[in-house]
Parts: C-alpha cells; sequence; structure tokens
C-alpha cells in the first residue's frame, strides 16, 4: 500500500504538474478504500496525501487552482489537526469538497444515515468546514444544556456574516449577543402578555374570513401565498402595527426579501463551505446584502417612527415595550451607542419569524387533506370544547390535547428547521471520549432525531396520537430528541408567539372548514429540501362546516 503506490517525488516545477495528477490519483484510490483501512495505513495514506498537497503547492497555477490549492493545504491542516485532536469519527472526506458530494438532495437525510453509522457525535466536512453533528439525546442535554455556554456562540458562515453583520440575535456572538437576548426575552414576553395574542387572533380572523370566499365560490385555494402574509402580519402587526391586506395584488417587501434570501441560501453558497471561493461568487454576496439592507430599511423606518411617537405610559406595541425596555436596562448606555443594531434584531424577527411559521403551516395542511380521519377527530374535539359557531381561544388549549398533538406531530415529521441553528465550539470540548476543538462548527441533528425509530415508533407516519398518550417527563432524556425550537439558552426566541399564531390560525381554519384535496388524490408529502424541508405548491378544496 506504501511506496510502490507512490508516484514520483517531484523536486522541480516543470515534474510536478504530472505528479500532481498522479498524487490526485493516488490520493483518490485512497479515500475510497480508506474507511476499510487499519491505522497505519490511513496514516501512511494521510502522509502521502499531504505529499500531494505539497506538490501541488510547486506548481505554477494561476486564478481558481491557486484558490483550490491553498484549499488543499487548509484542508490538510484540518484533517491533521482533526486526527491529533481526536475529533469524533465520520465519513472521509475529499481535499476542498470535503463530504459535500455525499449529501445527497436531503442535506439532514444523509446526515442522518452518517450518524447511524458513526454515532451520536460525528465529523464531516462542509468543503473545508468541519462540522460535528450531534444526533444523541443524551449528548444533546450533556453539551447544548448543561455545558451550554461552552456552545453558546453561532458558527457564521459568510451568507450568515452579510446577514447580520454580527450584529443581530440570529448571528451574534459573546455579551453583545447577551445584551440583546436579554432585552428581547423581556420584552417578547411582557408584550405577549398584554397584546400580543389579540393581535394575531385578530389576523387569524381575516385570514379566515378571506378563506370563506373560497369556500362560498367553490374555487380551488393556493394557501402558500396567503399563509405566508399571515405569518408575516403576525410578526409586523404585533411589532410595528404594519400589515399586508390578505387581497392585494402587491407583495410585500419583506416577502419579497425573503423570497430572495430563500432562493439564494437555499442551495447553499459555495463560498460558504469553501472561504477561499468568495471572489468567485461576489455578485451573489452583493445581491443578498441589498436584499438584507432593504429589510433593515423597512424596520429602521419604522424605529424612527416609534421613537418619535413613543408614549412611555401606554406601548401600542412591542417595538415600543422594546424601546421602553432598552431605556431602563443597566444596558441602556451599550443600547444607545449601536447605531442600526436593533434593525437587524427586528430583521431576525421578521424572516426567522414569518417562514418558519408558514412552512408548519403548509405542511399541516397537507397532513390534515391526507388525513380526513385525523381533520374530523381535531374538528369534533373543537366543537366539543369551543361549541360551533365561537371563537376559539388560547384558553381553549389545555382543552383540545388532540389538536395540540397535531401541530406537534407537523413540526417533528417536517421540522421547518432540520439542523437548527450552526453553534461553534467556545473552547475545547471533551465529550463522550472525544474532542471539539474551539471553533468548529456544531449542528444538532434535530431532523435526525425526530425521525429516528428509536425515540419515535414508525417516524415516517403521521401519528398525533404519539403525542396524546405521552406522558410528560420534563427530565426524560427523549425530550431531548424533539427539538423543533432548538434548546438551551439559545433556544428559538420567538417559540411562544410561534405556538401562538399556530394555534389560532389551525383551531379558525378546522372549525371554519373541511380540507380536502382537489382530485380526491392525496397531496404530495415528501417536498423538497432547500434551507428547510419545503412543500411543494398545492391547491385545496374548502368548503364551509
Ligand atoms: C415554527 C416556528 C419556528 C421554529 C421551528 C423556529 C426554530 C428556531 C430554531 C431551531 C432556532 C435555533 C435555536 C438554537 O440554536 O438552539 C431559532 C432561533 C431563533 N428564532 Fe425561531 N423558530 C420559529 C419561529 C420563530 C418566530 C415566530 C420568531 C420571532 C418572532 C423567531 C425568532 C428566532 C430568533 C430571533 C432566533 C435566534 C435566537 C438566538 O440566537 O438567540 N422564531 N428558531
Amino acid at each position: 500500500m506504501e511506496s510502490q503506490l507512490c508516484p514520483v517525488k517531484a523536486q522541480t516545477q516543470k515534474d510536478c504538474q504530472p505528479a500532481c495528477v498522479k498524487y490526485q490519483e493516488f490520493y483518490n484510490g485512497c479515500s475510497q478504500r480508506i474507511e476499510k483501512l487499519v491505522d497505519d495505513e490511513k496514516a501512511n495514506c494521510l502522509g502521502q496525501y499531504l505529499e500531494y498537497i505539497q506538490c501541488v503547492d510547486k506548481c505554477n497555477l494561476s486564478g481558481l487552482s491557486v484558490c483550490l490549492s491553498v484549499g488543499r493545504v487548509e484542508f490538510g491542516i484540518i484533517l491533521c489537526f482533526g486526527i491529533t485532536y481526536r475529533m469524533p469519527p465520520g465519513p472521509f472526506p475529499l481535499p476542498v469538497i470535503g463530504n459535500l458530494h455525499q449529501m445527497g438532495k436531503h442535506a439532514p437525510k444523509s446526515l442522518k444515515q452518517f450518524s447511524d453509522k458513526y454515532g451520536g457525535l460525528t465529523t464531516i466536512f462542509l468543503g473545508s468546514v468541519p462540522t460535528v453533528v450531534v444526533s444523541d439525546p443524551a449528548l444533546i442535554k450533556e453539551l447544548i444544556v448543561d455545558r451550554s455556554e461552552e456552545i453558546i456562540d453561532r458558527f457564521n458562515s459568510d451568507s450568515a456574516k452579510i446577514i447580520g453583520e454580527e450584529k443581530n440575535l440570529l448571528f451574534a456572538k459573546g455579551p453583545y449577543w447577551k445584551k440583546y437576548r436579554k432585552v428581547f426575552t423581556t420584552a417578547m414576553t411582557k408584550a405577549r402578555s398584554f397584546n400580543i395574542a389579540s393581535r394575531i387572533e385578530a389576523q387569524a380572523v381575516s385570514l379566515n374570513r378571506f378563506f370563506g370566499t373560497f369556500a362560498t365560490s367553490g374555487q380551488l385555494l393556493s394557501p402558500h401565498v396567503y399563509i405566508r402574509r399571515y405569518s408575516l402580519n403576525g410578526v409586523i402587526d404585533y411589532s410595528f402595527t404594519d400589515a399586508v391586506d390578505y387581497e392585494s395584488e402587491n407583495e410585500h417587501v419583506v416577502i419579497r426579501a425573503a423570497e430572495i434570501m430563500e432562493d439564494l441560501l437555499a442551495t447553499g453558497n459555495p463560498q460558504d463551505f469553501i472561504p477561499i471561493l468568495k471572489p468567485v461568487f461576489n455578485s451573489k454576496r452583493v445581491l443578498l446584502a441589498n436584499t438584507v439592507g432593504q429589510v433593515w430599511s423597512y424596520c429602521q423606518d419604522a424605529i424612527d417612527l416609534h421613537k418619535k411617537t413613543l408614549d412611555r405610559e401606554k406601548p401600542r406595541d412591542m417595538l415600543d415595550v422594546l424601546l421602553i425596555e432598552m431605556e431602563k436596562s443597566e444596558d441602556s448606555a451599550f443600547f444607545e451607542s449601536q447605531d442600526d443594531s436593533l434593525a437587524k434584531c427586528l430583521t431576525d424577527l421578521i424572516i426567522a419569524g414569518h417562514e418558519t411559521v408558514a412552512t408548519t403551516l403548509g405542511w399541516m395542511i397537507i397532513f390534515l387533506v391526507n388525513n380526513p380521519d385525523i381533520q374530523e377527530r381535531a374538528y369534533q374535539e373543537l366543537i366539543n370544547v369551543v361549541g360551533k359557531g365561537n371563537l376559539p381561544q388560547l384558553h381553549h388549549r389545555n382543552a383540545t390535547p388532540y389538536l395540540n398533538a397535531i401541530i406537534k406531530e407537523t413540526m417533528r415529521i417536517r421540522t421547518p428547521a432540520p439542523l437548527a441553528l450552526p453553534r461553534c465550539a467556545v473552547n475545547d470540548i471533551e465529550i463522550g471520549g472525544y474532542v471539539i476543538p474551539k471553533n468548529t462548527q456544531v449542528l444538532m441533528a434535530v431532523y435526525g432525531m425526530a425521525m429516528d425509530e428509536n425515540h419515535f415508533e414508525k417516524p415516517e407516519v403521521f401519528n398525533p396520537d404519539r403525542w396524546v398518550s405521552k406522558q410528560p417527563s420534563p427530565n426524560s432524556l427523549t425530550d431531548y430528541a424533539y427539538i423543533p425550537f432548538g434548546v438551551g439558552p439559545r433556544m428559538c426566541v420567538g417559540m411562544g408567539v410561534a405556538k401562538d399564531e399556530l394555534y389560532y390560525i389551525v383551531s379558525q381554519m378546522l372549525i371554519n372548514f373541511k380540507w380536502s384535496s382537489p382530485d380526491g388524490r392525496p397531496l404530495d408529502d415528501e417536498g423538497i429540501c432547500r434551507v428547510s424541508l419545503e412543500y411543494k405548491h398545492y391547491q385545496v378544496r374548502l368548503e364551509h362546516r
């Protein structure tokens, strides 16, 4: 395996190029066989690979090839680092692309396959970015909850840096993030207790009234556009007292921006995985920056207006509450010294808040249409608790366990954030007999655990009953197998609001209408995997109840 396979050792530039090709061929052979090799042979193979890198380095390369060779060197260093450091096991990566070629069309599914093979901690290379995927609920608890301070920061790709300039809630780090997170959590809790619920309820009523026109006319409904407007209105109404009309012909600036961002991020930006490619994809980066800039401006206009008209005795919406909380805070001087950070944090609420809720709702309609028995049972439960002709309210929630289970089950089977948001090891972390080196990207296998038959019987089946019969067990490890909102101090800040939005809209949709497919055949429930698991656009038939 050793020297006889080793190509010539090139000493000059002239010798080097053909040697490079041979080294490359050699390396490719190694990487295909590496999983079967014993340790000594692996080390030898790696040694050959490093020689290959040096060889490539000697070549007279230009443009992209220079990038690639730098990438290879960088990659080689990372790889050696990983082995020396005892990083968790994982599939053997290729230079530059790492394991990207093994990710398939459905990244969360591929990651689940790796976890099934390598265990609860798996190292993969997303391009040249070493990444540890955590897929064991016990390790999620140990690392993300019990040792949360070591994993509190985000790992920021190039796109993430463009989206928030590391000044937003989603991607900021350290004490800066802590200050904003604290004030947002307080403001959202206070705003929820005074008027968020009534505003969401009013939005749900408006959307249902609009849906009623389809039930009356018999026209088929394509829910996608309208459920997005509902989830957007959910955020912008209670945050800034703004809303988009369900019948409007024009799309709101935020929805347009979100769609462009989604498209740009959907297939993954190569420079996020192979940072040296940044210059090659500059136009895409500029478009992303301009698009998110439009949402910042929209939020900044709202902030300026709210500051001018703020009545501290009578807050109107969440932004008023937020401004008051920031003034009262021990960090008020810090907040005042920040220019546009608040606009960036509010942008997160809008983007993170409306996409996730809309996607969940879109999937829920599909599963309700495809499972008429489940739909009928939820309707009967609502009628018994709420009464025909009445409006479901949040206080009915405890008395409608089956409807709650439908919402929970939808977020399990088609979780809107299949890998949550990337975390970053703040220091070297020793866990499960391995080391996650400082600055490594760490992903939570939200989808992988939710679809694991060790935690959920027949995970591919939409079965709300699995939640109805389940006894609450706050300390049970299996609870960490279901984490659609993430977990620990960095978990979703909008979880409570999201649950309220979903309860209001689904309860009204079910009590008002019977939902079915246009031709009696089931709707597609596989969808496509982009940033998240997205449903394919569909139409439904509505009948008044
Ligand atoms: C079904 C709906 C939603 C799902 C599934 C969801 C999921 C998530 C997940 C998985 C995270 C990362 C958590 C972690 O790292 O542990 C997150 C973070 C976040 N979410 Fe949500 N989310 C939803 C709705 C919302 C809503 C309605 C808002 C705002 C109104 C929101 C705002 C945020 C923000 C600001 C963060 C970043 C928190 C931080 O880094 O401190 N999300 N969400």
